[in-house]
Parts: C-alpha cells; sequence; structure tokens
C-alpha cells in the first residue's frame, strides 16, 4: 500500500513540499507583521483605556521644554527693549539738567534709573532708552543731591529697573535644570522602553484595535463543539463575574489549549474574549525572549500588568513550549537563562494574581507533552483542554464558516470535500477555500465551483505541479514507482483506498500517490501499520523489479517507514523481543532514560527485521501481480494523474467498501503526532520524533481514542496524525537529473 500523501496536517512535516508551505497564508486574525513596541497585541480595549499612561511623560518634557524656551524667548526680547543701558556720568547729568529723571535708585556710587521720556542713546545711531545704569566718578564734586531734587526725581533705595525680574532670575537659573530634568527622564523612558519593545524593531506604537472590527465570536470557530463548551465556562466568569465570587469561586487562572497547528487554538483564544467582550493581549512565546538576559521577565512583568489594569481581560500566549519546556530540555529558545526567567515570571505572575482579578491566561502549544511540570501544577495552567483535528462532521461546518463569504457554484458539495480531507486541521480548509477563490478569481469567474476547489484540493494535497519535462526514463521509472505504491496499497486488506497517482512533478516530488481513509481513523493495528510500510516500500521494489537498481528517489519513502517500525518497536509495544515498553522518549536520547545498550540495539534489530520483511513481501507482491503493476503504469504514463476510479480500474481490483476499511480495530497503537524538529540523515540511530505519548501512570485501553466527539482527556495520550505524516508519503524525493 503506498504510504499516503499526508492530509497536509501535522506539525512538523520535515520536507519541503508545497502542502505544507501554505499554512500560514489564511487570515490569522489581527497579527500584523510591522514592529509593534511589545511583544503582545491588544484587541478589544475599552476606549480611552489605553494603559501605557506613562508615554505621557514624554510630552510633558516636551511641554516643559517648549514653555521655558518660549519664556527665555520673552524675556531677551524685554530685556532687549527694557534693559537699563549703560550711559555715561556726563549723560546722566545731561538729563538730569533736562529734567527728564524720573525715578533714581542708587547704591553707593552707582545709580540706575529711568527717564521720563525716551532719550536718544548717545553712541547708537537711532537707539533710544528710558532705562538706564551709571556710575559716578568718586572724584565728582557736582552736587547730585541738589540736581536730582531739581529733576523732581523720585529717589529711592530699592532697585527700580530690576524690581521685576525676580521672576526671570529664578526662570533663568532653574529653567535649565528642569529641562535637563525633564529630557532625562525622557531618555530613561525612552531607553526603558527600547530594552523592553523595540529592542530588533521599530518603536512605532501600535493603537488598541477597534473592538468592533475584530470581535471574533464562537460563530467564526466551528467543528470543535466539545471544546467550545468546556471554555464557555471562563465566558461566563468574565461575563457574571459576581455569580462566581459570590460563592467563592476563583476562575481557572490558566487553561493551555493542546492541538497540533492550524486547529484554531488561537481563534479559540480570540473568541473567547470576544464572546467575553473582554480585552484580549496575545503575544507568541517566543517574541519574549531576546538576547539579553532579563529582557523576556520585564515583558512579562509589563504585560499582566496592563492585562491587571482592563481587568476583566484575556491574556494570550501562543507556542509556550519554547519557553515552557521542562527545565534541562534541550533545542531551548534563547539563551537557557533567560528562557528560565521569562518562565519564572510567567509563573510568578500567575500565583501573584488571585483568580478574582479576573485575569484569564490561556497558552497554547502543540507540545503538552515537554511541557515543565511547573507550569500544569494547580493554580498555573492546571486545565488541559484538548484541541482535535475536526472530524468529517466538523470539517464540513468549518468549510461552510470560511465560505460564507465566497459565493459559491450550485455543484458545489462542501460535504463531499469535508470527506475527502481526513486529518485536515482548520486552518488548511480555509486555506483550501482561498485558494480555490483565489482560482477562480484568477480566470474571472463569478462564483467559486466545484472544479475549482477539487484543483486546490488536489493542490493542497498534492503539491503545486511544476512545469518541468522529465525525460523519457525518468518518466517511466516514477511511473513503475508510483504504480508500485498504489498497487501494493491496493494489495493490503484493510488498507486506505488510493485516491491518486500521479507523475507529474510536484515540489520535490517526481510523483505522488495519495491515499486517505474513507472515515478519520485514530487507531492503528500493526497489520495495517505493516502494510503502510509495505506500501510504502513499493516504490523502491518496482523499481528494483524492473530495472533492477534502486535510485535515490526512495528517500523519503525510506524515511517514513523506517519511522514506523521504528514507533512500532520502542512506543508502541509490537516487538516480542524489545516487549511492551516505551524505550523511545519524546525527546532526547533514549540512553537519558535508563535503557541499555543492551535492548536499544535489540531494538534496531527489531526495526530492521521488521522493514526487512515488509520490503521482501513487497517484492513479492510486486512479483506475483505485475501484470497489475505493468497496467497501471501504462495507465499513469498514458494519463500522468489517475483519480480513484481509473486506478482501481485499471489494476482491475474492486476498490474496498468503507466496512471493509474500517475495521474495528483491536489492541489499535497510538499514533502520536510528531517532533517538529528536523531529524538529521546522518545520525547513526534516529529516534523516532513523535509526541504525544501515553503519560506515565496512564492507563491505555487499545481503544480507538475518538478526534471530535469524545469528551477530550485531559492529560491522556492524543490521537493524532499519522507519525509518517511528514513525509510527501508516496511521493518520492527528486533525484538528481544528472
Ligand atoms: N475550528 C475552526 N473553525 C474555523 N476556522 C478555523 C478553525 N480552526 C482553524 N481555523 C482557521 O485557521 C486559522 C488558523 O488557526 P489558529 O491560528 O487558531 O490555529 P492554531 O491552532 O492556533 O495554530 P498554531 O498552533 O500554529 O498557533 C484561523 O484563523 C481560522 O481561519
Ligand atoms: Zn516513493
Amino acid at each position: 500500500m503506498p504510504a499516503s500523501v499526508t492530509p497536509p496536517t501535522d506539525p512538523g512535516r520535515r520536507d519541503d513540499g508545497p502542502p505544507r508551505a501554505s499554512r500560514r497564508q489564511d487570515g490569522r486574525g489581527t497579527r500584523d507583521d510591522s514592529p509593534a513596541p511589545k511583544p503582545w497585541r491588544t484587541e478589544g480595549m475599552p476606549e480611552g483605556g489605553d494603559p501605557k499612561k506613562g508615554t505621557n511623560w514624554k510630552w510633558l518634557a516636551l511641554v516643559m521644554g517648549l514653555l521655558w524656551l518660549l519664556l527665555f524667548g520673552v524675556m531677551q526680547m524685554q530685556n532687549a527693549a527694557n534693559a537699563p543701558r549703560e550711559i555715561t556720568y556726563t549723560e546722566f547729568t545731561k538729563q538730569l539738567q533736562a529734567k527728564n529723571v524720573e525715578k533714581v535708585q542708587s547704591k553707593g556710587d552707582s545709580f540706575n534709573g529711568t527717564l521720563r521720556a525716551d532719550a536718544a542713546y548717545p553712541g547708537e545711531q537711532g537707539v533710544t532708552y528710558k532705562t538706564f545704569t551709571t556710575e559716578r566718578p568718586t572724584w565728582a564734586k557736582d552736587d547730585i543731591d541738589a540736581m536730582l531734587k531739581a529733576s523732581n526725581a523720585t529717589i529711592s533705595a530699592k532697585p527700580v529697573a530690576e524690581e521685576a525680574s525676580v521672576f526671570w532670575t529664578l526662570l533663568i537659573s532653574f529653567g535649565p535644570i528642569l529641562l535637563i530634568v525633564g529630557l532625562w527622564i525622557l531618555v530613561l523612558r525612552k531607553s526603558r522602553s527600547m530594552m523592553t519593545g523595540g529592542l530588533m524593531g521599530g518603536n512605532k506604537k501600535k493603537a488598541p484595535v477597534d473592538p468592533e472590527s475584530v470581535r471574533v465570536t464562537f460563530d467564526d470557530v466551528a467543528g470543535i463543539d466539545e471544546v467550545e463548551n468546556e471554555i464557555y465556562e471562563i465566558v461566563d466568569f468574565l461575563k457574571n463575574p459576581d455569580k462566581y465570587r459570590r460563592l467563592g469561586a476563583r476562575a481557572p487562572k490558566g487553561v493551555l489549549l493542546a492541538g497540533q497547528p492550524g486547529t484554531g487554538k488561537t481563534l479559540l483564544a480570540r473568541a473567547t474574549a470576544g464572546e467575553a467582550e473582554v480585552p484580549f493581549f496575545s503575544a507568541s512565546a517566543s517574541e519574549f525572549i531576546e538576547m539579553i538576559v532579563g529582557v523576556g521577565a520585564q515583558r512579562v512583568r509589563e504585560l499582566f500588568e496592563e492585562a491587571r489594569k482592563v481587568a476583566p481581560s484575556i491574556i494570550f500566549i501562543d507556542e509556550i513550549d519554547t519557553i515552557g519546556r521542562a527545565r534541562g530540555g534541550s533545542r531551548a529558545m534563547g539563551g537557557h537563562d533567560e528562557r528560565e526567567q521569562t518562565l519564572n515570571q510567567i509563573l510568578t505572575e500567575m500565583d501573584g494574581f488571585s483568580g478574582s482579578e479576573g485575569v484569564v491566561v490561556l497558552a497554547a502549544t502543540n507540545r503538552a507533552d515537554v511541557l515543565d511540570p511547573a507550569l500544569l501544577r494547580p493554580g498555573r495552567f492546571d486545565r488541559t483542554i484538548q484541541v482535535h483535528a475536526p472530524d468529517a462532521k466538523g470539517r464540513e461546518q468549518i468549510l461552510q464558516v470560511h465560505t460564507r463569504g465566497v459565493p459559491l457554484g450550485k455543484d458545489v458539495d462542501l460535504t463531499a470535500i469535508a470527506k475527502a480531507t481526513p486529518g485536515m486541521t482548520g486552518a488548511e480548509l480555509a486555506n483550501l477555500v482561498n485558494e480555490a477563490a483565489l482560482a477562480a478569481a484568477r480566470q474571472g469567474a463569478d462564483d467559486v465551483t466545484q472544479p475549482f476547489l477539487s484543483e486546490a484540493l488536489e493542490k493542497v494535497q498534492l503539491g503545486a505541479a511544476r512545469n518541468v519535462v522529465m525525460p523519457p526514463e525518468e518518466r517511466r521509472r516514477t511511473a513503475y514507482h508510483e504504480a508500485g505504491h498504489a498497487l501494493l496499497g491496493m494489495l493490503q486488506p484493510g488498507a486506505d483506498p488510493v485516491r491518486k497517482v500521479s507523475i507529474i512533478p510536484r515540489g520535490r516530488a517526481l510523483g505522488v500517490t495519495l491515499s486517505t481513509p474513507d472515515d478519520d481513523r485514530y487507531g492503528y493495528d500493526e497489520e495495517y501499520l505493516r502494510g503502510r510500510i509495505i506500501g510504502a516500500l513499493g516504490g523502491m521494489a518496482a523499481e528494483e523489479l524492473i530495472f533492477g537498481v534502486i535510485t535515490t528517489g526512495a528517500e523519503s519513502d525510506l524515511d517514513s517507514s523506517t519511522n514506523i517500525a521504528r514507533s512500532m518497536v520502542g512506543r508502541w509495544g509490537m516487538s516480542e523481543s524489545v516487549g511492551p515498553v516505551q524505550i523511545y522518549p519524546n525527546e532526547g536520547d533514549p540512553r537519558s532514560a535508563g535503557f541499555s545498550e543492551d535492548i536499544l540495539a535489540r531494538a534496531d534489530e527489531e526495526v530492521r527485521r521488521i522493514v526487512d520483511e515488509c520490503y521482501r513481501e513487497a517484492v513479492r507482491l510486486l512479483r506475483e501481480h505485475r501484470d497489475k503493476l505493468e497496467r497501471i503504469t501504462a495507465a499513469v504514463l498514458e494519463k500522468e494523474t489517475l483519480d480513484e476510479a481509473e486506478v482501481y480500474a485499471a489494476a482491475g481490483i474492486e476498490r474496498p467498501s468503507p466496512e471493509e476499511i474500517a475495521s474495528p480495530i483491536q489492541g489499535s497503537a497510538e499514533v502520536p503526532e510528531r517532533d517538529s524538529a528536523p531529524t538529521r540523515v546522518d545520525e547513526p540511530t534516529r529516534f523516532p520524533d513523535s509526541g504525544e505519548a501515553p503519560q506515565t501512570g496512564e492507563v491505555h485501553t487499545g481503544e480507538a481514542t475518538t478526534i471530535g466527539e469524545a469528551p477530550p482527556q485531559v492529560d491522556g495520550p492524543a490521537p493524532a496524525p499519522r507519525p509518517w505524516d511528514e513525509h510527501t508519503g508516496g511521493s518520492h524525493a527528486a533525484r538528481p537529473t544528472d
């Protein structure tokens, strides 16, 4: 059976095949890419309730500075007009004799005073003066007293001209100091916000988003009703806090949303805020971390501070695992200290507020299994809500939500699309609709008809076709390779039906075989898994059978088959020799989990044995059914792409009925989600990078875990996409063309 091309869903697909690429093209709310001063975004802030009062300092300083400059200027002008002029004693006596001196004040031999009428200032053309100062030579023999009296001047011992200038004097001496202090505060504030905000980017402040325009409600979230129900309690608390407070109940402080990417965790968090009509602060955990130790913690502090100011409110922290990994875990972002400090700050903040404040922290992760247990303790994220990929009904509802604003053709059958897309997440479905709408727009169509949607689905599932001409020999080899996958997929009892075989090059793949189940499957038995391995090796087996050589084209096939075999042995207890123990930990080296070299070596042997057996079986089956292989090859060479009916017809095999496929599974395997880390091919020992595994002490019932309908288990094993999802399954990597 062909290793199926994925419903392109899973978190960490390794190849760069195109189905993955479009995950983030959907509208992701109000996230924007412009540099923001704080690493979080806010929505639904009450009007005028911008808690960033601090920035007022800037204005204060600016205003103060301007005011001082203004006063200084005025003062200068006044000085220019009214400043006492220094005049000669001769000029003074002249004015006295002219009886033009009104007031005089003297101290010792210096005089200053005011004239009755402006007088021409000697020595400067066209300049007049009214106030003056002068110095009386000590040897002067004139009778100044008599002269003053004769001139009828008022004589005083108090300063005349400077009376008014006390204020100015003060201002002159303190103004600059005030200005400097103001500037200093401004600079301080600025540098602090640079540290905590725009260290790496600009400092543009983002205005709080208009509450109306961003309101997302539960109407926008489809197909995950059971999760909505769980979260509704929080909405209710935020809306009617008194109802709960009266009974002494506290709101949950933290809720962890766990689930693979694109399942709508962010959307759900926003909708929670939207439903409760409270401000929404969102940040990605990785954005807290910078190179400078302490910045992350500072940012966390500020975020909580702001959220508290406008409580009730919701804080959403995405990708919490980037900082919330168990301490000592590897692959942490940023420096170790920085990560830990940031995490500690989050824990401190959460400890610090009582639930009655009304700040609820929602966090999202797709690696709940690697989180630091400290995060999950009571009073922190003590509630985990599993958000699963939707089932067929859910997918249909999601398609409905996303086609609300799309004019659909009459022929569009959303139910059929939902059926054909097992494993796809909300984000992928949103993207599917968008791709179809884009294609329709490109062709100038009036509405989005079924062909557009089918084409988009093919593009999303298989990848966009590449416009290259393959050499005939290469094409033939690819045709046999894909036919091998397809035929084995059809021959395996209970395998997922083959949907499509194509030898049109897409992305890195030269050809693709797609097979998906009729219904969502949640668990897999050993036979089925072996069938997957046999199918995955079918391409390579066909090449060896027909051409007698093996090419590099089977790389991703080997990758996926090895991965399945490893999980069977090391995670799902399907090897007698190793036994029902889980020797491959979620992360890191199994040696560190305390397993002996001996058992690990045995596991390696077992993996080898399983893959060998499957390969031999693949070659045997293809040899036995060579006629069918030839017919499929001929058909795909002729038509390039075969759909389900065509490929079964070419092989002369009857398509299995849904009952045959979806047989109840005994002792099913939990299929883990995979880790997002790229697997290094050069590693001598590769451990399955699988994520969600049954927790220690967890009773595994062996029943298929359902996605969607079943009440989500809090910390139980999460059903997940197939571990081989990350590969374009039946497709094979491009061989070097030369
Ligand atoms: N249940 C759903 N109903 C409607 N739309 C959905 C649903 N799930 C996902 N989507 C669509 O997919 C988009 C992306 O989903 P979202 O960002 O919430 O996923 P996520 O689980 O938070 O992913 P990540 O783990 O990468 O943060 C949403 O904006 C929405 O358009
Ligand atoms: Zn292949």
